[in-house]
């Protein structure tokens, strides 16, 4: 017996960011029938709002150095606000959806990570065997849909800030032992474009090679490039596909029209 379809999606922070974009987002994201899980993190609001507390951010390599006024910072953001407010926007569109951090049914542990040439603060890092499948399996055949935020737990009572896209890709590896796991990354762009400018310069399929060529080009640069790592690291761990592609256009990728489709080779 085969085994049933699992779709988990990421959107973007600056999707998250315009109110009417979400509502659009999360509305084609309700419809979806079937199994699902959000992911989100939400940085740009964690940035507003401590530029607000005097606490200001600073990121290397599109990851967020976190030290413990940031944490706090963080945490009210993604596992408080963004997400209380999907689920209640997601609730509305008749979407059961039940919002999580890491450390809700102990669903996600990590480890801080290690001090090398940047001490990146509590940041955690999700290693093999840390996500809780058999829970996450209780919420899906419960018939609830997991909205994960960007927090984890190291199961000793710390909090982590954890990229949200990593989420994802740690979620679809875990979980595509039990379903057939797709996973989506929606933001606000067509897919990897050969121009960033030029909304219709969308490649549509990607190999891991064509990737190191655009990286070296300059071609892809930015958080696309964490993205698809994290996301090349999905296929390669069993995935059965992995997309990246505008969240307007979320209605599209169950006919395989969506942005960009990663390939192995
Ligand atoms: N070749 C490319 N195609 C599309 N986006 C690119 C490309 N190169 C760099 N980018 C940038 O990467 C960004 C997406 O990364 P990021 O901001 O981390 O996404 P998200 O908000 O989904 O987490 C885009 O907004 C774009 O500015
Ligand atoms: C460690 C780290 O960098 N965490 C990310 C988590 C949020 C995130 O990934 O949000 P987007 O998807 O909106 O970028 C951060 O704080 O920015």
């Amino acid at each position: 017996m085969s085994n049933s379809t699992l779709n988990i999606i990421k959107i973007g922070g600056n999707v998250i960011d315009d109110d009417i974009q979400l509502e659009a987002f999360l509305e084609k994201f309700a419809a979806i029938p079937g199994k699902k899980i959000l992911v989100h993190g939400g940085g740009k609001i964690a940035t507003r709002l401590g530029a607000r507390l005097g606490i200001e951010a600073k990121l290397v390599e599109g990851r967020r150095v976190t030290d413990k006024e940031m944490l706090d910072v963080v945490t009210m953001v993604y596992a408080g606000l963004t997400n209380k407010r999907i689920v209640a926007c997601l609730q509305k569109h008749q979407c059961d959806a039940i919002g999580l951090s890491g450390a809700d049914g102990n669903v996600i542990k990590s480890v801080k990570r290690p001090v090398r040439e940047i001490d990146y603060g509590f940041v955690g890092d999700i290693l093999a065997d840390s996500v809780n499948t058999l829970a996450i399996k209780k919420f899906l055949e419960a018939g609830f849909t997991p909205v994960f935020s960007a927090i984890t737990h190291n199961g000793n009572g710390q909090l982590l800030n954890t990229n949200a896209d990593t989420i994802a890709s740690a979620l679809s590896t875990s979980l595509s032992g039990l379903y057939d796991t797709s996973l989506i990354y929606c933001f606000e762009k067509n897919g990897v474009l050969t121009d960033v400018m030029d909304d219709n310069s969308v490649i549509e399929t990607i190999t891991a090679k064509q990737f190191e060529g655009y990286k070296e080009q300059g071609v892809i640069s930015d958080g696309m490039i964490p993205k698809l790592q994290n996301a090349f690291d999905a296929i390669n761990k069993g995935v059965k596909s992995v997309y990246i592609g505008n969240a307007t256009n979320l209605h599209l990728f169950q006919q395989q029209k969506f942005g960009t489709r990663l390939v192995i080779k």
